[in-house]
């Protein structure tokens, strides 16, 4: 490690970024990570005055510092913005019950409103009742189906805008190795940007899609963040765990891997022409089909 900060040259390294390699003191480190998120919200312009912005809160490690970073940037930059948190509670006990209570004390410490919105209030089904009539194959589909209509109904009611989620640069590597081995074209080409659902009426937007999890992780730690660790009671995603894997062992090899898989994705010129967009006949939700996702799998759960 080197003698003193490569950046400030003032005071003792504490940290070897992960994404630069450069060996810098946390406040320099905290600097790079605020000032990142910050460039990153600027140069798209994700953000207007005055903009009321749901925050998805689910009281892990990502949204947690999406949480800090937005607050202290709105502050620091004066944005404007109306920050609301936003949780679902999916009904996982043992995970999802322990993780809320991490939400909740962020809201006290941050100061900000929050919504709760749960599976069994808006489909009568908590995930822990879906996996007993169902078992573990294909949860994880209702679970995602279920989760991104929550978090629209949900926006709606707090009256925002959009919703900002805590996607990170990992994530979004990942997701482009996935579909990219699956041979899914229009979500290759879609899964890169930084605004997503747009066709919808709730857009999803990823302020920290250049921020490299374990960077992630060591602000979370270094602030001593609050927020809840454990991974989902019930079986992770087989296909993501393996471009997970894949991704990781690249990153051992060469740091900027993960960078790069996001810059390839983003400069693939493929058809992204969306199927057609209709509303579901039963919810009003969007959808490609007559019914949308979400009623077809409460329709299979009611039978
Ligand atoms: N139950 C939830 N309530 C609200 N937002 C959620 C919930 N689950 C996920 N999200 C949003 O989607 C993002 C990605 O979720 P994912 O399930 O991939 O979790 P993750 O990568 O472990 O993120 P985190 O560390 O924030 O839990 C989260 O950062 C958060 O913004």
């Amino acid at each position: 490690m080197q003698r003193s900060c490569e950046i400030c040259h003032q005071t003792k390294p504490a940290v070897k970024r992960p994404k630069t390699g450069q060996a810098i003191c946390k406040p320099c480190f905290y600097n790079c990570i605020e000032e990142e998120v910050h460039y990153t919200i600027q140069s798209t312009n994700l953000f207007h005055r005055g903009e009321t912005i749901a925050i998805g809160a689910s009281g892990g490690k990502d949204s947690t510092v999406l949480i800090h970073l937005l607050h202290l940037l709105n502050q620091k930059y004066d944005y404007g913005l109306n920050l609301h948190l936003l949780a679902v509670d999916e009904g996982i006990k043992g995970y999802r019950d322990d993780s809320l209570e991490a939400v909740k004390r962020n809201q006290i410490k941050y100061s900000l409103p929050l919504t709760i919105v749960s599976y069994e209030e808006l489909y009568g089904w908590s995930m822990d009742k879906i996996v007993g009539k169902i078992g573990l194959t294909n949860n994880c589909t209702y679970c995602g189906v279920f989760r991104r209509q929550a978090l629209d109904k949900g926006a709606k009611m707090i009256g925002a805008e959009k919703i900002v989620t805590g996607h990170n640069a990992d994530d979004i590597a990942e997701t482009v190795l996935m579909n990219f081995l699956r041979g899914d074209h229009f979500r290759l080409g879609k899964c890169t940007e930084i605004i997503t659902g747009e066709e919808g009426n709730m857009p999803r937007y990823k302020p920290l899609k250049y921020l490299y999890e374990k960077e992630i992780v060591l602000y979370a730690h270094f602030l001593k963040l609050d927020y809840f660790s454990t991974e989902c009671v019930y079986s992770p995603n087989a296909y993501r765990g393996f471009a997970r894997e894949f991704l990781k062992e690249l990153e051992k090899v060469c740091p900027r891997a993960v960078l790069d898989i996001i810059h390839s994705g983003e400069m693939l010129d493929v058809n992204t022409n969306p199927p057609d967009k209709l509303t579901c006949q039963r919810c009003g939700g969007v959808s490609s089909n007559k019914l949308c996702k979400a009623c077809l799998l409460l329709d299979k759960l009611n039978e």
